[in-house]
Order: structure tokens, then sequence, then C-alpha cells
């Protein structure tokens, strides 16, 4: 048995980046950029006013001004600001020719108006503007060329919108690895069916695939495979056309229906480990297919070691295959509320981190039983706690004590 460390640098050696695809920009949202991107324009390409207000000479000073028209966003000013004069002029709009300046609304006052009562004749500026101000110069947000986003940079809805500023239509990004979901089990029926002798309906397939998806991995529902050597074969041998990596769950430990090795084997897998020292998630199998190319997981049937197998390894391996140059868990430091009885592994304690105002470290109240097949202890859970094997000397974890957590969901 070798320890999650060693099983986890196992799975990241064997996980590489996929190549780059050119993508729609939208198609983009949670994926990693495969090269730089850089501006084609300066932003704004003009220079543009940050107020409602006056575009004038800031040489005239303080005092009346003759008004030549307007420049609204998206328009091109009419006419040149000469001494005396100036152009009405909204947030974002280019600044007229001529002028160097602008003046707000709040420091002006209307001496004379047209009698439509809409059509502004002359203001007054009431505070001395200064050379600049208010003025946004050419480029000043992004200068042409500028490089605006790094390859290996995650793509969220403001690197969307920077793409979108920089006419990025169309974006080079890793392609995304497509996940085959798979359940084994003579035992399995659908959630909608009735329960027969014998029979227990299948979680597994529902709980990791909404897991994948929750991470924004394509997934392929595989279906249930029986207990048998044709069907685990036929099934996996087809979905290996179609998927960069299958996870399975159920069937790798010791059974005489645990299959899922022999048949890895006639698949000509190389088979990287079987067993790891952690609880839930002894029986978890990872192997290579296809000369390197395809990775396929084992995960242990028992629900909480699936799920939890799933975030310690799975969820890393299609992180890096996707680009992600940090492709590990958030670990975070939480105290614990109640004293825990520790397992003699490793165990991977489901909990729940709740802040309080006056302390920076979370608290970690434990889901309760851990049975690795009470999926129930998964409820809520929103971190791992990462407790040590039980010792001699060391049985329990006391209430207060701070604790490794491995945040894997929302918090
Ligand atoms: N002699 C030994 N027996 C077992 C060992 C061992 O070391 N020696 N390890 C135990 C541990 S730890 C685990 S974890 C389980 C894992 O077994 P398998 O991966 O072979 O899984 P199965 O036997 O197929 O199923 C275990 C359990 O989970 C239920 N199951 C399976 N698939 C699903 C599903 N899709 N949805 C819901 N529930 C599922 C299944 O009915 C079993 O109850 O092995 C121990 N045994
Ligand atoms: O390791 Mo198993 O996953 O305890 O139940």
């Amino acid at each position: 048995m070798i320890s999650v460390d060693e099983a986890l640098k196992i799975v990241l050696e064997h996980a590489q980046p996929l190549g780059a695809e050119e993508i729609g920009l939208r198609e983009c949202l949670c994926r990693f950029l495969a090269d730089d991107v850089h501006a084609i324009d300066p932003l704004p390409p003009f220079p543009a006013s940050i107020k409602d207000g006056y575009a004038v000479i800031a040489a005239d000073g303080a005092g009346n001004r003759l008004v030549l028209g307007d420049s609204t966003a998206g328009s091109v000013p009419k006419g040149v600001v000469t001494s005396g004069f100036c152009v009405r002029i909204n947030t974002g709009a280019p600044l007229p020719v001529g002028a160097d300046s602008v003046v707000q609304v709040e420091d002006t006052i209307l001496v004379r108006e047209e009698d439509d009562g809409r059509t502004e004749v002359e203001i007054k500026i009431m505070v001395a503007p200064k050379r600049g101000q208010d003025i946004r110069p050419v480029g000043s947000d992004i200068a042409k060329g500028e490089k605006v986003l790094e390859k290996s940079q995650k793509i969220g809805p403001s690197e969307l919108g920077i793409l979108a500023t920089v006419g990025a239509a169309r974006v080079t990004c890793y392609r995304l690895p497509v996940v085959g979901v798979m359940s084994t089990g003579n035992e399995l029926v659908e959630p909608d069916e009735a329960l027969q002798e014998g029979k227990i309906r299948d979680s597994n397939r529902t709980t990791l695939i909404a897991q994948l998806l929750e991470h924004g991995f394509p997934v392929v529902d595989l279906g249930v495979a029986d207990d048998t050597v044709e069907a685990l074969l036929t099934k996996l041998t087809e979905s290996l056309r179609k998927c960069d990596v299958i996870v399975t769950s159920g069937g790798v430990s010791m059974g005489d229906k645990d299959l899922l090795k022999h048949v890895l084997t006639d698949l000509n897998a190389d088979l990287k480990f079987g067993r790891v020292f952690m609880k839930p998630g002894k029986p978890t199998a990872f192997a290579t297919l296809d000369e390197g190319r395809k990775l396929f997981f084992g995960l242990p049937g028992n629900p909480v070691s699936a799920v939890v197998t799933c975030n310690l390894y799975v969820i890393p391996a299609l992180n890096k295959m996707a680009g992600n140059p940090s492709p590990k868990r958030t670990m975070i430091r939480a105290r614990i509320a109640d004293k825990i009885h520790l397992d003699p592994r490793p165990e991977y304690h489901r909990a729940l981190l709740t802040w309080h105002p006056d302390d920076p470290i979370p608290q970690a109240i434990s889901t309760g039983n851990q049975m690795s097949s009470r999926l129930l202890s998964m409820r809520t859970a929103n971190a791992l706690l990462v407790l040590p094997p039980k010792t001699e000397v060391l049985q329990t974890i006391e209430s207060g004590a701070l604790v490794d957590a491995m945040i894997i969901g929302r918090l």
C-alpha cells in the first residue's frame, strides 16, 4: 500500500495538459489559456471624458464659455474648441479637437439657453480647470500591444470581458478532458426503479457526474456494467474511443466479483497502483491506457469512498490535463469543534467549516458517523479534514486542535 501523497504524485506525473484548440469567446469560461493574449488596439482608442460636463481649454481659467454643441458616447464630435468656447460632453465620449480639459457639470452653472429650453448657449465655470483633468488618455486602460492575459491563466467572467474588449473573438485554450463515468455491479438499478431483493440504487454515477460537471469538465455517462469480464471489457473498450479519462466505481476490492483489475490486464493497461493507505478509499486503482494517452481511475464502490477519492485524485488530474498550473486542491487550517477518534488509517474526515467574526480560523464540525457506505456523511460537507492514523500514543484529536482541511465545496 502506498501513501496518499505518493499516489497523488503518480497521478499528477501521468496527467499531462492536453493539446490546445481555438474556440469561440463565449465557450472559454473556466478554461485555461494556451497562449498569451495581446491588445491589438489601445483602450480607450480616443481621449475620453471621465465625467459628464464640458470640454474646455484649461488656460482659459474659470469664467464664462459659449457652448458649441455636444459630444456623446459613440459619436464623433463636430467642431473645434477655441478660446472662450466649450463643448457639452458625456462620460466616455471622445474629447473634441482643441479641448484639453473636462469640467464636471457640478462645477458649472447655466448662464443662458435657447428659447426651446434644451439648447445651452452659455455656461460659467466656477473652478479653474487643470490641463488633462477628467480625461482618460489614449491607451490609459490598455496600451496597444500590451499583454492583457498570460498563458495558463484561468478564464473567469472578468477575463472573458478582457478578451471581449481586445476583440479576441477566437481564443486558444487547452482542451478539456472528456471524462467517462461508469458504475459497476449486478446489484445496481437506476434511481427511478423499484428495489427488488438484493438490489440498491446506483448513486455513485449521479454523484460523480455532478462533481465533475461542477468543476467544468465534460462528462459522458457510460451507464452500469455488470460484474462479468465480458461486460466490463466491451464497455471499457467502447468508452476508450470517446473519452480521455475513465472513472469507474466498484469492483476493485478483494471479492470474487471484483474483476476490474483483471480486465485492466486484458486491456494492456499499465496499473500504477491498486491500494492506498487511507480511509475511505483503500482499494483505489489508477492505470494508464493506450500508451499513456488515457487515464483510468477505478474508484471504490462505497459511495463515500468514491466521492472522496474523486476529490483527491480525479479532480487534480483533470485540472492538470485542462492546463491548470496549480492542479492540487486548496488546503487551509481548521479548528476541530469536538473531539474526534482516530482511525488506524489516515482519515479524510468529512466536515463543515464555518467562520466566526472574531476568529480567522474556521471551526470544523464533523458530519458524524464516517462509515464509507454512509453518503449522509457527505451531506453539507465543504471540507475533508486530513487526520493522522491512530497510534498507541495518539488515539484522538481534541476539541480546539488545528488540522489541515481540504476544501471540497463552496464556502
Ligand atoms: N476482504 C476485503 N474486503 C474488502 C476490502 C478489503 O481490503 N478486503 N476493502 C473494503 C473497502 S475499504 C472498500 S472501500 C470496499 C470497496 O469495494 P469495491 O470497490 O470492490 O466495491 P464493491 O464491492 O463493488 O462495492 C462496495 C459497496 O458499495 C456499493 N456500491 C457499489 N457501487 C455503487 C454505486 N454505483 N452506487 C451506490 N452504491 C454502490 C456496493 O453495493 C457495496 O455495498 O471493499 C471493502 N471490502
Ligand atoms: O477504504 Mo474503504 O473506502 O474504507 O471503505
